[in-house]
């Protein structure tokens, strides 16, 4: 039974879908070293934002299948590493998206009334009206940085508080702003005219100190600025000194460069004007069970040799163009590992090309399946439909892709030519109605024959006799033909021969194939 490792605390939904098909263990709490020390064991790791997965854990991690992160962001799993070794990282993309996006406007409101101080007070026996005079939401303006999925929600739930919405997100379209009530300005407007600023954006390099001294320093002296998204993107220490000095009004945080926040964080000991959460934005009952179920599902599929819904190292294989293309995975991978054996290994250049109804898909998945197959002989089950592409770049084999709808001898077909260390060779595959896989053409001689574990391959001279001397010497050394095609351009030119065989083909029976008048070249592949 595969072993999960569940590092941090996981609603019991999840676990019980894990149960299914796995031994759990859940270790929360531990260190770096106690997680190095323990990760080779198990199959799966699953985690919020508690545990940073380093690269030394993933490399330790020699059995590690997938790691799952029950949340949305990963910027606290090392995914280079996690794709380099061929480790699946997925997460749940919408599971806590309402719980964030309501932590970001309850922190609005309670940032605006004072009402973590004004309970607080109350409670210590006090009865202070004056001291919290706060301020109203309706008519300001709500600077959103970032408007995808929790941005979007806040603007939703603001703009029915009457508030004013500008966003910055480059990366979306002004229609969907527009449909989302929202003016897409650029950074240094929403830094101007903002009287909220809410931060909806992952931490990335180019997100990291966004909000430091010098955006600080643009925006107005009463700007309530909320962060629910990820610590490091305010300059922390900026943003405390500019709160202190009042050059800002306020400022609600639930994420932390550090986390837990440091005893002695400049942050702890500001008065009214800020309020701070222990990252919360995902603590819902309903967000909690929502992300386990996610990855859990993901984490079992996977196990169970099935792919992950919401991959985020896993090029173009989204849900649904996976299920309509599986047969083309499998077909592409064949025909990457029939053809890179063929080019005899050290390829440089691999030419795909889309044909048919199969031009009309997206390439990535194809393309990427293609490599796993060609690299297959070198790296055997090290290299997987993550980490292909990168081990195909770190090799130097240039991709090129085209696509030619025009090509319609099957419903959808694939062509594919390297260049190796045997020179240029090619294999066209189709996928007949019922699925079938079909090699149709090899070195552009037309065959058709399904792809099976041992074959053999030959270039020869069409001529009478040949076949029989081949079947004559594969039965003596006892290896069973299951088919065998014979594919020529002109007759009694330049043929080929591709045999499927039962058995594995013995030492030194290619030499003797070899001997064989008219026999130019015989090569044995393995699928
Ligand atoms: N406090 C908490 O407990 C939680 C925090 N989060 C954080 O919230 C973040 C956002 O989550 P979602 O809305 O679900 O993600 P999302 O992917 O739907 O939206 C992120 C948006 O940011 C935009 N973006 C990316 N780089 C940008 C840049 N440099 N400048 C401006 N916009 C940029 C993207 O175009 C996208 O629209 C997550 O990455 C995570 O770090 C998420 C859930 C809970
Ligand atoms: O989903 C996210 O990105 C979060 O930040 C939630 O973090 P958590 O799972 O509550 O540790």
């Amino acid at each position: 039974m595969p072993k999960v490792l569940v590092s941090d605390p996981i609603d019991q939904a999840g676990l019980d879908i894990l149960s299914q098909v796995a031994q759990v263990d859940v270790k929360t709490g531990l260190s770096n070293e106690e997680l190095v020390q323990i990760i080779p064991e198990y199959d799966a790791l699953m985690i919020r934002s508690g545990t940073r997965v380093t690269q030394e854990i993933i490399e330790a991690g020699n059995q590690l299948k997938i790691i799952g992160r029950a949340g949305v962001g990963v910027d606290n799993v090392d995914v280079p590493a996690a794709t380099r070794k061929g480790i699946v990282v997925v997460n749940s993309p919408e599971g806590n998206t309402i719980a964030a996006a309501e932590h970001a406007l309850a922190m609005m409101l309670a940032l605006s009334r004072y009402i973590p101080d004004a309970n607080h007070s109350v409670k210590n026996g006090k009865w202070d009206r004056k001291s919290y005079v706060g301020a109203e939401v309706y008519k300001k303006t709500l600077g959103i940085v970032g408007l995808g999925k929790i941005g979007s929600h806040v603007a939703a739930a603001a703009k029915a508080l009457g508030m004013k919405l500008i966003a910055y997100d480059p990366f979306i379209s002004l229609e969907r702003a527009d449909h989302l009530g929202c003016r897409l300005v650029d950074m240094d407007l929403l830094f101007r005219e903002s009287d909220y600023i809410t931060l909806h954006i992952p931490k990335t390099s180019e997100t990291a100190n966004l909000i430091n001294a010098e955006a600080l320093a643009k925006m107005k002296p009463t700007v309530r600025i909320i962060n629910c998204a990820r610590g490091g993107i305010i300059d922390e220490a900026a943003l405390a000194e500019a709160l202190k000095e009042g050059r800002i009004g306020g400022a609600a945080l639930d994420v932390y460069e550090n986390e837990p926040l440091e005893a002695d964080s400049p942050l702890r000991s500001l008065g009214k004007e800020a309020i701070l959460t222990p990252h919360l934005g995902a603590s819902t009952a309903e967000a909690q069970i929502n992300v386990a179920i996610d990855v859990a599902e993901q984490i079992r599929d996977v196990l169970l040799g099935l792919p992950a819904r919401s991959a985020v190292n896993i090029p173009g294989l989204y849900p649904d163009a996976l299920e309509k293309l599986r047969p083309y995975l499998q077909l592409a991978e064949n025909l990457g590992n029939l053809v890179g054996q063929l080019a005899g290994g050290r390829v440089e250049l691999l030419t795909v090309r889309l044909q048919g109804e199969l031009a009309d898909n997206n390439s990535q998945p194809i393309v990427v399946a293609a490599l796993k197959g060609l690299l297959s002989q070198a790296l055997r089950e090290r290299v997987n439909y993550v980490n292909a592409s990168i081990e195909a770049k770190e090799r130097g084999i240039r991709i090129i892709e085209t696509r030619d709808g025009s090509i319609r001898d099957y419903t959808g077909s694939l062509h594919l030519e390297a260049k190796g260390a045997l020179g240029d060779h090619s294999v066209t595959g189709a996928l007949l109605g019922d699925g079938e896989i079909r090699i149709t053409d090899i070195d552009e001689f037309p065959i058709n024959v399904p792809p099976t574990h041992h074959m053999l391959f030959t270039r020869h001279r069409d001529m009478p006799g040949i076949i029989g001397k081949i079947g004559s010497l594969l039965g003596s050394f006892n290896v069973n033909i299951a088919s065998m095609q014979v594919g020529r351009k002109i007759v009694r030119g330049d043929a080929v021969m591709v045999l499927s065989l039962d058995d594995p083909l013995p030492e030194g029976i290619l030499a003797e194939i070899m001997k064989v008048p008219g026999i130019r070249d015989a090569y044995t592949v393995m699928l």
